[in-house]
């Protein structure tokens, strides 16, 4: 009923005598306000003007932005009966946030992580008469440890400002907040609860593949729209085991290239993060391990859109469809994986190669070999690799695992398990990517 209203707004051109009828939903307003004239210096008082709504716009490609629109009317009566009455409309819409826990990484990329939230973001939530209360985070992990206690029962969502790095650290922590809420062993096979709040993702990092994939664009206004409108996308997510108990939760990992590539990009923070990025590239591409059975592996329960492949990392993913992509890119030329990866950023299928294998998993195990043998005893020969439901697979070599833009160090064996709709994001993909390439600058 709320989303059929709509207010009726006729212009006046000011040069020509024509009249330019408007309308809005009331689904799009987020915010009113009396207008007023004050004085420099005036806080409170002043003529009153009119009343000024604010109402989110689709500027089309994913992107949203806010516009104000001003009604004049200069009866205090009547601006006050309209605004008490859009309040009231306002307050009724169930998923839009009024409190909010906003945990902000100032450490993020270039360090503007903080400067977004004050310029672009903040003044938005207040528009919304949305409360927030701020954590800037001071260490790595302290986001988890603020979520890990803090009283999560007094906010309608948490926001986290940073990249994939961050995004990450608050995903797990609401995810596993939620189990030891609801009395989980997470070091059993258990069956995890669903996050009890929707958490928004504010880009400000260097890749962003998270915000990207539930955005469609990476714009920190928009995200914060997603979150003001309370658009709600529930979200597949993972659980990461290894024998010694629950690592984390996540939505992807990559083993061999893409764990190589981060961990040799995090070593080298103090480079600029593109350069940081293609030096990486070029230099995991140098010292290509050839001899193992597989150059990289990734399992990916959400398409992992960002930069250098706007349709995706997995683009055969959707967020909810309750699966992963496994993609399992076996040994072969430098050259040849070079095609592979330069395929991300155009058009073509990169993963119509002999040596790449793609499937669609609900489970899958990943044992690391070393020099002397597997590393479990129980190595089952002949895995069921070609399994629509569960795979175990095996890869030779040490290397740290990449799991959503996070450093996590090796382990012999580690059981991978997507669980539907485990999570909501705010936000939402409303345009297919268009068909744009990307040229990355190191390949
Ligand atoms: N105050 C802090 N000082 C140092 N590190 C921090 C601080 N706060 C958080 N961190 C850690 O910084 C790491 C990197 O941050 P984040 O991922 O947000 O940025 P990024 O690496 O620039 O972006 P991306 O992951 O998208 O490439 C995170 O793992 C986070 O735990």
């Amino acid at each position: 009923m709320m989303n059929n209203m709509r207010i009726e707004v006729k212009q006046n051109m000011c040069d020509t005598s024509q009249c330019k009828e408007e309308f809005v939903e009331l689904k799009d307003v987020f915010a009113v306000k009396l207008k007023r004239r004050r004085s420099v210096g005036q806080q409170k008082g002043g003529t009153l003007l009119g009343i000024t709504i604010f109402v989110c716009m689709n500027k089309g490609q994913n992107k949203f932005k806010e516009h104000a629109i001003h009604l004049s009317n200069l009866s205090e009566d009547h601006c006050n009966i309209w605004f008490k009455h859009l309040k009231d409309i306002l307050n009724g819409f169930p998923n839009r946030p009024k409190s909010l826990k906003v945990i902000v990484n100032p450490h993020s990329h270039k360090k503007e992580a903080k400067q977004i939230y004050d310029e672009q973001v903040a003044p938005l939530f207040k528009l919304a008469d949305i409360k927030t209360d701020i954590t800037i985070t001071e260490y790595q992990g302290h986001a988890f440890s603020v979520l890990k206690e803090c009283e999560l029962q007094e906010f309608d969502g948490v926001v986290c400002v940073g990249g994939d790095g961050t995004a990450s650290e608050v995903v797990h922590g609401v995810l596993l907040r939620a189990q030891m809420d609801a009395g989980r062993d997470t070091d059993s096979n258990f069956t995890p609860v669903r996050a009890p709040l929707p958490l928004g993702i504010i880009p400000a990092g260097s890749t962003n593949v998270i915000a990207f994939s539930v955005h469609g664009i990476k714009h920190p206004v928009t995200a914060a729209m997603h979150i003001i409108m309370g658009h709600h996308q529930a979200v597949d997510a993972c659980t990461f085991h290894s024998h010694n108990g629950l690592l984390r939760f996540g939505f992807s990992a990559m083993f061999g290239f893409g764990g190589r590539t981060l961990a040799l990009a995090e070593k080298h923070r103090w480079m600029p993060p593109n350069q940081r990025r293609d030096f990486a590239i070029i230099k995991t591409l140098t010292n290509l391990n050839m001899q193992g059975h597989f150059l990289n592996v990734s399992i990916m329960a959400i398409p992992c859109l960002c930069s250098v492949a706007p349709r995706g990392l997995a683009p055969n993913t959707r967020l909810d469809n309750g699966s992963m992509v496994l993609t399992a890119v076996r040994n072969t030329s430098r050259a040849d994986f070079i095609k592979h990866l330069k395929r991300y950023g155009n058009l073509k299928n990169q993963f119509n190669f002999p040596f790449v294998e793609l499937y669609t998993v609900q489970e899958v195990k990943i044992r690391s070999r070393t020099k002397s043998g597997w590393a479990e005893d129980t190595y089952e020969e002949n895995a069921d690799f070609h399994s629509h439901h569960s795979s175990v697979i095996s890869l030779e070599g040490s290397c740290p695992w990449n799991i959503d833009g996070d450093l996590m160090d090796e382990a012999s064996e580690v059981h991978i398990k997507v669980h539907p709709q485990l999570i909501t994001l705010y936000g939402g993909i409303f345009e297919e990517c268009d068909d744009s390439t990307v040229k990355c600058s190191c390949l």
